[in-house]
């Protein structure tokens, strides 16, 4: 699709906004021992590089590998577990790191089945919020910054996998 990008948030707004959640997730664990940060591959790499270096003490980090959007804008709803964490998450405080929540059908999906697995706690943070586009109800504990229903690339997020390295993150415009 011919398209051109513009910008939404800048480098700088997202770096402020990364310390103030660091605030937050810090407070919220600062009496957990071994936090565990999940991050969902691709997408939340560059947000969960960024994020991982601000939390305090004793974090670990572990990627899961779920996809349903392949090179289009809309969600299949059948998400696919393409790569599981290696870590056992049973008793463990874990924070799974999302970079945009959209349907909520990727956050759903990897909610219930981390849940089944008996960790101690499990919270979200995701950067991007969409809650105009919600297909099922995830609660979300940590939220960046909360946009319109516009298609987003950037800091780690793709159109048909192109633009993941942009420094900020910007909408989508369809052209002729
Ligand atoms: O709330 P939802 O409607 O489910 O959409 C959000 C998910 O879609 C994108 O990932 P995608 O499946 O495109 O894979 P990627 O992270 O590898 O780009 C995005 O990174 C979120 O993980
Ligand atoms: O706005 C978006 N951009 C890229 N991938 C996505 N997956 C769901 N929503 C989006
Ligand atoms: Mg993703």
């Amino acid at each position: 699709m011919k398209h051109t990008i513009e910008m939404m948030i800048s480098a700088e707004e997202i770096n402020r906004k990364l310390d103030e959640l660091a605030a937050r997730i810090n407070a919220h664990y600062q009496h957990t021992d071994k936090l565990l940060m999940v991050g969902l591959l691709k997408g939340s790499v560059v947000f969960m590089a960024d994020l991982c270096r601000r939390i305090n003490g004793h974090v670990e980090i572990d990627f899961m590998s779920v996809s349903s959007y392949g090179s289009t804008m809309t969600s299949s709803r059948d998400v696919k577990i393409l790569k599981d964490v290696q870590s056992d998450i049973a008793g463990r405080d874990v924070l799974i790191v999302e970079d945009l929540i959209d349907s909520g059908n990727t956050l759903n999906k990897v909610r219930e089945m981390l849940r089944l697995r008996d960790p101690k706690s499990l919270a979200l943070c995701t950067l991007l919020d969409k809650p105009d586009r919600r297909e099922v109800d995830v609660p979300v504990d940590f939220v960046g910054f909360t946009i319109p229903d516009e298609f987003v690339v950037g800091y780690g997020i793709d159109y048909a996998e192109q633009y993941r390295n942009l420094p900020y993150i910007a909408r989508v415009i369809p052209q002729e």
